[in-house]
């Protein structure tokens, strides 16, 4: 498969080009099967999709609140994402449709039981996405298989990336990506800091980069290619007029089918270019200025902030605990929890630590429920 080739180093000149057709389908095969089609045609290697297993992922208030947003297809966003959730059937529907037209298939895990389901499938590798970037036990499960990953790094700062590449380091894991990600939906040009793939290339220069990219139009991905990216994944629909939140940000087919033919005619090398001859090589503009500014330091960026509160990853209690309990590692949980906890990356560091207060089970872990 061309993406253990990339990513084991043997092809450098070549670029795999992921479609995220992730929550893009409305809930319907016959759209997602259509669009596995428009994918192929426009020249993509991969269709991907999100696997979540709801109450593994989310808490229950987390589940039940309200979500009010023309985008939502339930009253509640547990509702919501159980309209956009395939089940085992259509997802194998779906993997089997993929290899008539022999293009991957697979999908985020976006918890534990996901991982799992999509072990179970057999697919080619597993992608995790930004919202578990720091999601330690859950990247230390899949760095224990065999299949090759695909990480993504939006709303984390570079310490997070660090102990991502330790965390694998330290699993024996050497067939995995780093994506630079950032989680803003579109990404404005100035957001974009294409700069980190540069950065992560020199602090990583073992690890392949990509970009996973949420911005208009495709020059900011080609842009990313001439840096360096062998991984391009972006969003894909039919009809970015459609409703869902991630329709606006993604790639039409003709567009995909751009992206794909002015990657595809690239010369590329193992060498990148600078960003002042990637700026001559694409005609320069605006957009692919402010894209390819000089970067600082990787923090959380201001604009990731609602998707970070939205879909970022909290300790949680994994089942009633009382106070006075020192906690282990099995009384927590990581889960997208309403309101929020303590940071999933806090995880081990609480180890040990006696709670002040009763908490129920699924209830987040904050930081004033602990002695320290
Ligand atoms: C961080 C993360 O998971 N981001 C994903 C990948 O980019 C997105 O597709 C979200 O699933 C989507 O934007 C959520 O939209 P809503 O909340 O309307 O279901
Ligand atoms: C959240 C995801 O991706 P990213 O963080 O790359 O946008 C995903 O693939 O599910």
């Amino acid at each position: 498969m061309l993406l253990n080739d990339i990513i084991s180093g043997k092809v450098v000149d070549t670029v795999y080009i992921i479609a995220e057709i992730g929550q893009n389908h409305q809930g319907c095969v016959e759209t997602a099967k259509k669009m596995i089609w428009e994918a192929k045609k426009a020249g993509c290697h991969c269709v991907k999709f999100q696997k979540s297993d709801l109450p593994a992922k989310f808490t229950r208030s987390a589940l039940n609140r309200e979500y009010i947003t023309d985008h939502a297809w339930g009253k509640t966003y547990g509702e919501h994402k159980e309209y956009l959730e395939f089940s085992k059937d259509q997802y194998l529907q779906l993997q089997a449709y993929c290899e008539e037209l022999s293009v991957d298939f697979t999908a985020s895990a976006m918890d534990e039981r996901s991982l799992e389901f999509l072990a179970d499938l057999n697919v080619p590798f597993i992608k995790i996405g930004s919202g578990d970037a720091n999601n330690f036990p859950l990247l230390k499960k899949a760095a224990s298989w065999d299949f090759p990953l695909v990480i993504s790094t939006g709303m984390q700062t570079m310490q997070t990336v660090e102990r991502i590449v330790q965390t694998m380091r330290e699993s024996g894991k050497q067939d995995y990506a780093l994506m630079h990600c950032v989680s803003s939906y579109p990404t404005a040009p100035e957001d974009c800091s294409l700069q980190f793939i540069s950065v992560f290339k020199r602090h990583f220069p073992n690890v392949v980069i990509g970009y996973s990219g949420h911005e208009l139009g495709v020059v900011v991905s080609q842009a990313a290619v001439l840096l360096g990216a062998r991984i391009v994944e972006r969003h894909f629909t039919l009809d970015k007029s459609q409703k869902g939140s991630d329709h606006r940000c993604s790639l039409e087919p003709h567009e995909l089918n751009a992206l794909t033919v002015a990657i595809a005619n690239f010369k590329l090398s193992a060498l990148s270019l600078s960003p002042k001859e990637i700026f001559q090589e694409l005609n320069g503009g605006r957009e692919l200025e402010a894209a390819l500014q000089d970067v600082e330091y990787k923090t959380i960026l201001p604009c990731e902030l609602p998707c970070r509160s939205k879909l970022g990853k909290s300790i949680v209690a994994a089942r009633s605990l009382k106070k006075g309990n020192r906690l282990q590692l099995s009384d927590m949980a990581i889960k997208v929890s309403e309101p929020s906890g303590l940071t999933a990356e806090a995880y081990l560091d609480i180890v040990g630590k006696e709670l002040a207060d009763n908490i129920g089970e699924d209830e987040p872990i904050r930081g004033s429920n602990i002695i320290n």
